[in-house]
């Protein structure tokens, strides 16, 4: 079996759904998303997620081009991260605003949050040219999975640079042995991911995580995984914002990823 590489720190990218939430319940600019975006890339995080939806009921398709503008000026190192099922209008949303990276997940409309990663079997087909025009841009294809080991190579085969585990089935079970069990379907999946690095000339998949993670919940992913490269965190680390304030939030949150922070 492939051994993980390295216990590398684990990038952070911060979700900022949440914030656009609150602000979206008056007709008001504030909390200010790309003054919020800033104090947390101020902190250290390694970059902004969205996941804009159809009703545009947190983040709305005008936020897109502040975000990327405040990376492209004042954090030309951080990473740009834009969530969301590939509809048509989402594909040219994402072609204008030239994200570092695209992740598809499989969200019907209505979907009240993300709770599955994609079927290749059903999907791979419309996915793989959707991955090869967002590639001809610049922008890295990650796709949003389950924890099954037979997913990393069906991803790759439709195109994916990377794979986003879908980490609601780990981070909402309630007794140990159940979160031991949806760990072990994760590690396996990652140690499938790892194998196509060794299958000949098609690259490695890096791995990115998330979906109800928190800073209780990541040692033990971080364990299982070393060489996690990137998680994306919304809910959690807004909510422990509200206590803290986004930089203090931040920090912690580096520091379980293993950064000095
Ligand atoms: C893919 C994923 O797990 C997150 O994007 C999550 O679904 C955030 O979306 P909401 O903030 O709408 O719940
Ligand atoms: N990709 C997952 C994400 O962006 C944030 O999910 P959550 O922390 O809000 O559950």
């Amino acid at each position: 079996m492939t051994q993980p590489v390295s216990s590398r720190p684990t990038l952070l990218s911060v979700n900022v759904n949440a914030v656009a939430y609150l602000r979206n319940r008056r007709e008001v600019p504030w909390p200010n998303l790309t003054d919020i975006a800033r104090a947390i890339l101020q902190a250290g995080a390694h970059g902004i997620t969205v996941h804009p939806r159809p009703d545009e009921r947190h983040i709305r398709f005008s936020d897109l081009p502040d975000l990327s503008r405040l990376i492209a000026e004042e954090f030309p190192q951080a990473e740009f991260n834009i969530e969301g099922y590939p509809t048509r209008h989402f594909i040219d949303l994402v072609l204008e605003n030239k994200p570092h990276q695209v992740t598809l997940v499989p969200d019907t409309p209505e979907q009240s949050t993300s709770d599955h990663g994609w079927d290749f079997a059903a999907d791979g087909g419309m996915l793989l040219p959707v991955a090869q025009q967002f590639k001809a841009a610049g922008i890295r294809v990650s796709y949003f999975v389950d924890a099954n080991p037979a997913d990393p190579a069906l991803a790759q085969q439709a195109g994916a640079d990377r794979i986003e585990f879908y980490t609601g089935p780990y981070a909402d079970q309630t007794s140990p042995d159940a979160t031991g069990r949806e760990l072990a379907r994760i590690k396996a999946t990652a140690d499938a991911a790892r194998q196509l690095g060794t299958a000949g000339a098609s690259p490695a998949l890096m791995m990115n995580a998330g979906h109800d993670l928190t800073v209780d919940n990541l040692p033990a992913l971080r364990q299982a995984i070393p060489d996690l490269a990137e998680v994306s965190i919304g809910h959690a680390i807004t909510a422990d914002a509200l206590m803290l304030g986004f930089p203090e939030a931040v920090r912690r949150y580096l520091r379980v990823l293993g950064h000095a922070a």
